[in-house]
């Protein structure tokens, strides 16, 4: 029967650090000492390795974890379409991609009962997840929790909440997770969302290629940004339920189910430093000009996947905290710019410093490559004639996803769409020359 916090730790026991090699175990010696796969496992345990990245990746990328299960996940019936969760991973289309500048309001109130599975709207997409590159933006907004157990074969998930919190219940152990936090659930590892106040809305970021990792941090030394401590991996969780229990999984773009004779959330011990994580987006260490300019975006990258071209990533997670404003001489907010780069970005709360409104809270703005954008006319005009006092940028966190390859938005997406957006950049006054 169900036996979620006697079985081992209770949610909320973490273990701090960024791609670890942990060992953790909810009943005492149900982890093998000095061996991965021992002829016969304790308590009858079965084996399992979870790779995250090929056997021959380099030791310093190489990411997978070895798991001690009541059940091997290899008995399971047939997976056959799953017809719920209309708005997830519908594809993008092959219509031709406009050049357009998008933006979109929250997605509204879901019908009651629906979970944070079928609660799932793909807005964003590049590339093909049999590629093994690109990133997909998803919002969702939920009031039930999950029976069923959710699996994503088709990348690592990163949720970004943006009201309520989540408590995200995976094979690896628990995550609780409120807006400001972030976690994120290795490509593979099966999970259900319960929502401990009721209701909820987010983002999340799937992402096909390379995993995140923290970026190199060159000139800026041995600490800054997100400092690895700062990562927590849920210690070994396990629940002992033997009731059916629907499976879905994405693999390839599209949704599949199953139904087991039990829950697959049964891993009693495991090991290795392939596994969950939360971070608080409160202990990102941020960095900025303190002389004159605005610097690049990428100082504030808390996350990367890399691309095979060097410097170029498939998706940096980029988010921009409360600090201080202090250039001198310095139009402040973002410059007007043309990106080789895609950036869609989002907004957890607050205000964006590039948009005086029209950006809210839940909401998704698209700028893809070599788009002209930047601050609206609002923006631009008030920070034009700011009066240059060191300023905070307080109560605001916005994130940016930006990729290599041009973002398609779903064709519920280019349904939703605002429907003007070029105005905010339309009446700047033409420049006078002497
Ligand atoms: O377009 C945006 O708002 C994101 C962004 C922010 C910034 O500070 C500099 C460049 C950039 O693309
Ligand atoms: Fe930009």
């Amino acid at each position: 029967m169900h036996q979620p916090s006697d079985a081992g730790a209770t949610a909320g026991t973490y273990l701090p650090g960024f791609g670890n090699h942990v060992s953790t175990e909810a009943v005492p010696g149900a982890l093998p000492i000095g061996r991965n796969s021992p002829q016969r496992p304790a308590f009858g345990l079965y084996t399992e390795q979870l790779s995250g990245t090929a056997f021959t990746a380099p030791r310093h990328e190489n990411r997978r974890s070895w798991l001690y299960r009541l059940r091997p996940t290899a008995e399971h019936p047939p997976y056959t379409r799953y017809a719920g969760a209309a708005r997830f991973a519908p594809g993008t289309g092959d219509a031709p991609l406009a050049p357009n500048r998008l933006r979109w309001d929250p997605v509204a109130a879901c019908a009651p009962g629906t979970d944070w599975l079928d609660g799932i709207t793909t807005m964003l997409a590049n590339r093909d997840p049999a590629d093994l590159e690109g990133v997909a933006l998803h919002v969702y907004a939920a009031d039930t929790d999950m029976d069923r157990v959710f699996m994503d074969a088709d990348g690592e998930l990163l949720f970004v909440p943006q009201a309520g919190r989540l408590d995200v219940v995976t094979e690896l152990g628990r995550l609780v997770i409120a807006p400001g936090q972030i976690a994120l659930v290795p490509r593979g590892v099966r999970f259900r969302v319960a929502l401990p106040d009721g209701t909820a809305r987010g983002y999340v970021v799937e992402n096909h290629g390379g995993l995140f990792r923290l970026p190199d941090l060159g000139p800026i030394g041995a600490n800054g940004l997100a400092n690895a401590r700062d990562f927590e991996t849920p210690v070994a969780w396990f629940e002992d339920h033997d009731e059916p229990t629907q499976v879905v999984q994405k693999f390839m773009g599209s949704l599949w189910t199953t139904t087991l004779d039990h829950s697959p959330l049964d891993v009693v011990a495991w090991h290795g430093n392939l596994a969950p994580w939360r971070y608080d987006l409160a202990r990102f260490n941020t960095i900025g000009s303190v002389s004159f300019d605005h610097p690049d975006p990428s100082i504030f990258t808390l996350l990367t996947s890399p691309s095979d071209v060097p410097g170029r990533a498939n998706a940096d997670f980029v988010i921009f905290p409360p600090r201080w404003m202090v250039a001198e001489d310095t139009f402040r907010p973002p410059w007007f710019h043309r990106n080789i780069m895609s950036e869609a970005m989002g907004l957890i709360t607050g205000a964006y410093d590039a948009k005086a409104e029209g950006f809210a809270p839940g909401g998704i703005s698209l700028h893809n490559l070599m788009a002209g954008h930047g601050p609206d006319l609002a923006s631009w005009t008030g920070a034009s004639n700011a009066d240059l006092k060191p300023h905070k940028i307080d109560g605001a966190m916005a994130f940016m996803v930006e990729s290599c390859w041009p973002y398609k938005p779903t064709s519920y997406a280019l349904d939703h769409a605002q429907l003007d957006y070029d105005a905010v950049w339309a009446d700047f006054p033409k420049a006078k020359l002497p």
